[in-house]
């Protein structure tokens, strides 16, 4: 099934009355979220609200109980549509890397342009090495994840997200396993990729990255949107008590 013609004003994500329960849990509670080619927002609450849970929903690695959830075009309800062809528009960077320790740092970035895409060795080795040189690890191509830092292993998983070229890009807290001191270098990236014209929705505990870089911010408590709008909007006048009470303790 391919993705259906998504024209320059139409939301390239649209999610409509999305639940998701686990068990007697209900999770999500009715989200409505649309977002923009080109648009970075962030989705900030606290911990439990359900942000990583909508993450999930956007590639399809959970199901919703009910409503719609559309991405790059594919209607992720519709069990017709190939998960692995979706995937092929949205890139995903998990809290913990997930990179794969028994291959060096290009083959992680090379190995599913080669497998999915068909692209030839040689040619995935030349565009995981700019994407490297991109995310400032060239050097490191040979190296094994092992061998790593955590900023830097999260800059390769950044790197591999970007090797299939995706329309969309999902960031589920990103940086939250990191040491402090490497959060920099993981945002710096991020912030560089924000400007190129790529949509992204960040998971993020980061609330100056989410004021300077993003061009919304959704605030989300008890799986409902309370609160969304120009970061300046949401940080500077919180209209809700909710938001007012979150940001007391984060800021
Ligand atoms: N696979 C699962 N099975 C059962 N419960 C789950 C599952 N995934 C998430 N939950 C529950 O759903 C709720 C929302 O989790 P979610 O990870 O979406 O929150 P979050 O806002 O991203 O939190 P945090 O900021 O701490 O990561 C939590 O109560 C969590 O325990």
């Amino acid at each position: 099934m391919s993705a259906q013609t998504v024209t320059e004003t139409a939301p390239v994500i649209d999610v409509v009355g999305l639940r998701k329960s686990f068990g007697s849990n209900e999770v999500l509670k009715g989200i409505d979220l649309s977002v923009n080619a080109g648009e970075v927002i962030s989705l900030i609450g606290p911990s439990g609200s359900g942000k990583s849970t909508i993450l999930r929903c956007l590639n399809r690695l959970e199901d919703p109980t009910s409503g719609t959830v559309r991405v790059a075009g594919f209607d992720l309800t519709d069990p017709k549509v190939d998960i692995n062809e979706v995937r092929r528009h949205v890139g995903m960077v998990f809290q913990h890397f997930n990179l794969f320790p028994n291959m060096s740092v290009i083959e992680n970035v090379m190995l599913a342009p080669v497998e999915t895409k068909k692209r030839s060795k040689d040619e995935a080795r030349k565009q995981a090495l700019a994407l490297l040189e991109r995310v400032g690890l060239k050097e490191k191509a040979d190296a094994r994840p092992s061998q790593l830092s955590g900023g830097q292993k999260q800059r390769v998983a950044i790197a591999r997200a970007l090797a299939m070229e995706p329309g969309i890009m999902l960031f589920d807290e990103a940086t939250s396993a990191l040491d402090p001191e490497m959060v920099g270098e993981v945002l710096e990236v991020i912030r560089e990729l924000a400007q190129t014209g790529i949509t992204m929705v960040l998971v993020t505990h980061e609330m100056g990255f989410a004021r300077e870089v993003c061009d919304r911010v959704v605030f989300m408590a008890d799986g409902v949107v309370c609160e969304e709008g120009a970061p300046e909007q949401v940080f500077g006048n919180p209209q809700t008590p909710r938001l007012q009470e979150f940001l007391s303790k984060v800021l």
